[in-house]
């Protein structure tokens, strides 16, 4: 087959599925228009050395299988058969109509059906995960409370527990050593650790085993309801995309197994109705974005008259200026009750939105593993200068080396999310996209596609930088870097989680200007390689004398920096203490993890060569 026959046969992303509502988007989104393709000839590369891809035909992707997350079927639940409650399960595993003997509406039987569906995928951590107690902690507030070092049954109670071994976890994580009794004890906090570092458990744990310790609030579910029922959750977690509140579920889903707690998630762009209907067999813990849950609290179903916990995950971002009017109504001029716990949870927090989210705390602990806002030290992180024209090429040839792993690929707008699909389809690699302006079908019909492997190249707008876990994601590339550090700190932690090491890339040219500095400072604090033409190009924008004055060298000393190096209160005051840990606490700048020391490159020499900063892009090694 000639390649133009195989062209033929491609059909563009926007036009999939016979659908062709997106094809004249272009005209009336203003900057959001498609951008004019590129000749296809001059992308043209010789062809990919890399058995991966040559075995991907754009005409049959759809046959590219990847089984290496297939798994046994095992049909035996490690529950004891009897044991359960004799609570009457439902037949969708979760939530009863009607209140167990804890006062939840959740399932207590082991089901050995839905146990292989929850945790027959988990894996162990990765070759780092170890060295995750030598990150220092840091805690401020008054009366921390002592640190945990085991999932302890008398703190957790022997259902979590059982669950987190299902789950193959051996040991809490820092965040989580720290969060639990902090949780347990009953106070406020606010909690700062690196991506992938297991936030998710940090404040799923406290939160369900307070609730199987002290029951639901004492509400009248049935008072004022008629016909359509009002549904009192008393735990609420907050996300701010669809997938990371998906996510979030399937985790709550494992840990609250057989315990009796029922979660629930919603969010946007998903037939409320069905939503709905898994809210009236019963809601204990919901997962939500904020605009699904403003509009359930509209129509009336929703009420958090019960709410004894509120996380917010993502908090930086969830009180930024886009999140914050919803956040303020669902949490000041609802019917939430201000005697709960709130949790914030994040691996960056910005002064000024720890001042913000201040607001909604109470006497709270402020808990930070490792530095505020530092990058995971599991990412090898490299840069390289590349013209914005030469971009494509660069990318195609960078791929074509990669031999393993599955790919994220940050774009800045949702246009060239969909073109550069399209080119890399067209060029032989199998590769989907997820954006804002996709449906949510065809949003999670593309991650699933990337999870599986089939498609093993994700090309993605900043809806994807936070929180999703992937196993296997070896290399992000960003592609177009983002304005801010700490989008790229989030980015980049899509790999290198929970222990593993992973690769990221960017290309940088002249628009990267804004984030230069910062970026040369996080290579230098991670110990990473940084190339001459990046801190020229710093200075060269800052002026010579100007440098470090506003930068990460100011978040230490908590000087002109926009960014905390710690807990905001304590600026300018007395020292925050140390809680303690085997190596003693640090308050300087990153100070944790042993810096390089792992390989698992992927790429280097062949695209390294880039020295000069203008127009040094090394077109001879392609
Ligand atoms: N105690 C543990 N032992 C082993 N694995 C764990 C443990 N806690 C969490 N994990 C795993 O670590 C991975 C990362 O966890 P999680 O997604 O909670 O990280 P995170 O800190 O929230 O990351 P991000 O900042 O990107 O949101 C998950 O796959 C999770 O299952």
């Amino acid at each position: 087959m000639d390649a133009n026959q195989q062209r033929s046969r491609y059909v563009p992303p926007h036009l999939r599925g016979g659908d062709d509502r997106h094809s004249d988007r272009g005209s009336d989104r203003g900057d959001d228009r498609r951008a004019p393709r590129a000749p296809r000839e001059s992308l043209r590369e010789p062809p990919a050395t890399n058995s991966r891809w040559s075995a991907f035909e754009p005409s049959s992707r759809d046959n590219y299988r990847d089984d290496r997350f297939s798994r046994p079927n095992n049909s035996s639940s490690s529950y004891p058969r009897e044991g359960g409650s004799g609570y009457p399960r439902s037949s969708g595993g979760y939530g009863a109509p009607r209140k167990n003997r804890l006062g939840f509406h959740g399932d207590m039987t082991p089901n050995a059906r839905l146990e292989q569906e929850l945790f027959g995928d988990c894996q162990s951590s990765g070759i780092n995960f170890d060295s995750y107690d030598e990150i220092p902690v840091e805690t401020s507030g008054e009366g921390v409370p002592p640190f945990v070092t085991t999932f302890n049954e008398a703190e957790l109670g022997p259902e979590v527990c059982k669950n987190l071994e299902l789950c193959r976890y051996t040991k809490p994580t820092p965040v989580q050593k720290y969060s639990i009794p902090i949780g347990l004890a009953g106070r406020d906090m606010m909690a700062c650790a690196q991506t992938g570092s297991g936030k998710t458990g940090g404040f799923l744990f406290p939160t369900l085993a307070s609730m199987l310790r002290n029951g639901p609030a004492n509400i009248d579910e049935d008072a004022g309801n008629g016909r359509r029922r009002k549904i009192f959750p008393t735990a609420l977690i907050l996300a701010p995309t669809r997938e990371l509140a998906s996510q979030i579920y399937d985790e709550a889903k494992k840990f609250c197994y057989c315990t009796g707690v029922a979660p629930v998630v919603v969010y946007g762009g998903a037939d409320v109705g069905s939503q709905l209907r898994n809210l009236e067999r019963g809601c204990d813990m919901m997962v939500a974005t904020p605009g699904r849950l403003v509009d359930l609290i509209e129509r009336g179903r929703v009420s958090l008259a019960g709410i004894q916990f509120l996380i917010l995950d993502e908090a930086d971002r969830m009180l930024d200026m886009g999140f914050e009017p919803q956040i303020r109504r669902i949490v000041e001029q609802e019917d939430m009750p201000r005697e709960r716990q709130t949790f914030m949870f994040s691996a960056t927090f910005p002064r000024e939105i720890q001042r913000l989210a201040s607001d909604f705390l109470r006497d709270y602990i402020f808990l930070t593993v490792g530095r505020v806002g530092a990058a995971s030290k599991d990412v090898k992180q490299t840069v390289v200068y590349v013209d914005q024209q030469d971009k494509e090429r660069y990318l195609v040839r960078f791929l074509s080396e990669v031999h393993d792993g599955l790919i994220l690929v940050f774009v800045e707008t949702k246009r060239s999310a969909d073109y550069l699909e399209d080119m890399l389809c067209h060029e032989g690699f199998p590769a989907t996209s997820i954006h804002g302006d996709r449906s949510q079908r065809e949003r999670e019909e593309a991650l699933q596609s990337f999870r599986s492997g089939r498609t093993p190249v994700l090309v993605a707008t900043d809806v994807a930088a936070r929180g999703l876990d992937i196993s296997g994601v070896t290399q992000v590339i960003n592609y177009d870097l983002p304005s801010n550090i700490d989008d790229y700190v989030h980015r980049i932690g899509r790999t290198g989680r929970v222990g593993n090491v992973g690769n990221a890339l960017s290309m940088v040219n002249e628009k990267n200007r804004n984030i230069i500095r910062e970026l040369h400072e996080l290579l230098i604090e991670n110990g990473q390689e940084c190339p001459p033409w990046l801190g020229q190009m710093y200075q060269g924008s800052y002026g010579r004398g100007g440098g470090g004055s506003r930068g990460r060298g100011g978040r230490g000393g908590g000087g002109g920096s926009r960014f905390g190096a710690r807990d905001y209160r304590k600026e300018g005051n007395s020292a925050p203490r140390s809680t303690g840990n085997d190596r003693g606490y640090s308050n300087d700048r990153g100070g944790y993890g042993g810096g390089s020391g792992y390989g698992g490159g992927g790429y280097g020499g062949g695209y390294g060569g880039n020295s000069s900063y203008r127009g040094g892009n090394d077109n001879s090694a392609w």
